[in-house]
């Protein structure tokens, strides 16, 4: 394994718990092979991958806390569930703590839980690599994405957005939940206007 993979995934191993960790492994090694499918850069994906949920495993009201600390910018969702956080966080440790200048991969993990309209190839990458890898429970819907995520990655990403705010709007129903972050939406109208737009044109 590359140098600078192993010298991450051992920090990590630290940092995360072990259910997290392999959760870890699994996007990591998901978005390599979805990189090498795509023709997207596989050790950037590699890096977004293994580094992705580095701010995690913190406790809600920490990861608030250290985002004010840092002068990281929240959204009212976001000061309101700041599990949705961690995301900007981990791209915050990611630079600080790991060196990683690349923006295109510290994009990747601000968006990897909400996604977000017109996602860079390594963006869709590591979201759908997050809600398929290899560990996953096999929740509804999850092999029929897994089975198109090769051959359209687009269809795959638009399918996870669409299968999250079913699940999200089941749970605020359920009072198990507060609410969705706008981002989620405004990225499944997105891709399903690009899904309406192929099959108009077919
Ligand atoms: N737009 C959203 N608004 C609110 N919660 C969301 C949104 N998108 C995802 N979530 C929820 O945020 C939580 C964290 O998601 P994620 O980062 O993928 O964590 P995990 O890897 O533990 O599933 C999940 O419970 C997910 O359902």
């Amino acid at each position: 394994m590359d140098q600078q993979l192993n010298e991450l995934q051992e920090k990590l191993k630290d940092i995360l718990t072990e259910k997290r960790f392999l959760h870890t492994l699994g996007v990591c090694h998901t978005a390599a092979c979805l990189a090498m499918c795509y023709g997207a850069d596989i050790k950037k994906a590699s890096i977004a991958g293994i580094l992705h949920d580095c701010a995690k495993c913190l406790p809600d009201e920490e990861i608030k806390r250290r985002c004010k600390e840092y002068q990281i910018d929240m959204t009212d969702v976001e000061e309101r569930n700041p599990y949705l956080l961690h995301g900007k966080l981990g791209a915050y440790y990611a630079k600080i703590n790991y060196g990683i200048k690349d923006s295109d991969i510290l994009n990747a993990i601000i968006y990897h839980t909400t996604g977000r309209p017109n996602m860079s190839l390594l963006e869709k990458i590591i979201f759908i690599a997050d809600y398929i890898e290899a560990g996953r429970k096999e929740i509804s819907g999850l092999s029929e994405i897994r089975n198109i995520v090769f051959h359209d990655l687009d269809k795959a990403v638009y399918m996870a957005l669409e299968n999250t705010l079913k699940y999200l709007n089941k749970q605020i129903a359920n009072g198990q939940h507060k609410e969705i972050d706008k981002m989620t939406l405004n990225a499944y109208e997105y891709y399903k206007s690009g899904i309406m737009e192929q099959q108009n044109e077919e």
